[in-house]
């Protein structure tokens, strides 16, 4: 697929001036016992803007870290602009690039993977708003955005928006990623409670055993069956649906007041799991957060945030 694609653009030059803007939503992943495999696409959005400029890379940063993010090829949005060109055969002379960014940076929400899909999809609309090429495919979105991550599920929740359940396929030495998206049912809400405190996905993912007791794997694939189930169809088994027992409680140790969080809404009947890799916890249900839910959470210093559910990264 991007053999193909690179091989109708290569060693051309994006022309000075070229302009794209990107559009991309935040994800919670895992929902519980989908580890690695369910996603869902969540209404805060990071802005990319970028021209192609004579020489050199700007970038000028503003909202959520922007004191915090390096301001040159350090920068992930530029390196996935790199990757994304570099894939198509396309090189630019140089890059102006104004991020907005709203997706709190290391909490759980995705940033990363958006960081990455907004990368790869500027440069995408860079290529075909120059007329060098059509705009990149979802699964060629998804295929380079998921190597940067390692895990497919918050890059195709970015890309596709909805639900996602993703997995990965080795064909020779390569890992496809591949996912789908899912028409989440009408009635679910999204509620992210968010401290202020953050977590490395990297350092959390260290965490985890390479092997589980069977007992443990057979809980999860249940479940996450049972989740893709509830998301479409049933929103009355949620509860059960977001059970995990492959990684939340190894990363406990780390993340003991988003534990806590997740036991006080889970023993009060509802639909809550560590987002992501957290800190931030995810509670999906049909009704809004009770208040008695919203003071456990504001006490222990976690910000209510009800999200849409989101569509897939916009292009323009
Ligand atoms: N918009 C962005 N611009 C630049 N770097 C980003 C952006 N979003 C995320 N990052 C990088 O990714 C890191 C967070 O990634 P990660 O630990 O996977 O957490 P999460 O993706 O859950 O927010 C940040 O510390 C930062 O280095
Ligand atoms: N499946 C991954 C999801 C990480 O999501 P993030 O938003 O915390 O980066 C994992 O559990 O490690």
């Amino acid at each position: 697929m991007l053999s193909d694609f690179a091989s109708e653009t290569m060693t051309q030059t994006l022309p000075i001036g070229t302009t794209t803007r990107v559009r991309v939503p935040g994800s919670s992943a895992n929902l519980g016992a989908g580890f690695d495999c369910l996603g869902l696409a969540l209404g805060i959005h990071d802005d990319i803007e970028v021209t192609v400029v004579d020489e050199g890379v700007h970038v000028d940063v503003f909202g959520e870290a922007a004191d915090a993010v390096p301001r040159d090829e350090r920068h992930l949005v530029v390196i996935a602009i790199r990757r994304g060109l570099d894939a198509s055969g396309v090189h630019a002379p140089g890059l102006a690039v104004r991020c907005e960014s709203r997706i709190p940076h290391s909490r759980g929400l995705g940033s990363s993977a958006a960081a990455v899909v907004g990368g790869l999809a500027a440069a995408s609309g860079l290529i075909a708003n120059a007329g060098l090429a059509d705009q990149m495919t979802d699964d060629e979105l998804i295929q380079l955005a998921s190597e940067f991550e390692g895990h497919p599920d918050n890059a195709a929740a970015s890309v596709l928006g909805g639900g996602v359940v993703t997995w990965v396929e080795t064909i020779g030495d390569t890992a496809v990623y591949r996912a789908h998206r899912l028409a989440v049912h009408p009635a679910i809400r999204a509620t992210a409670l968010i401290p202020m405190f953050e977590s490395s996905t990297n350092m959390t993912r260290g965490l985890l055993p390479d092997t589980v007791p069977r007992a443990d794997a057979v809980f999860n694939v249940s479940r996450a069956a049972l989740c893709v189930h509830s998301l479409t169809s049933d929103p009355t088994s949620l509860v059960a649906a977001t059970a995990d027992r492959l990684h939340q409680d190894y990363r406990a140790p780390v993340l003991p007041q988003s534990a806590a969080v997740v036991e006080a809404m889970r023993s009060s009947g509802l639909a809550a799991s560590i987002s992501g890799a957290g800190p931030t916890v995810l509670v999906l249900g049909v009704e809004p957060l009770p208040e008695r839910a919203v003071g456990v959470a504001t006490d222990q210093g976690f910000a209510v945030r009800e999200l849409p559910i989101a569509g897939g990264v916009e292009i323009a």
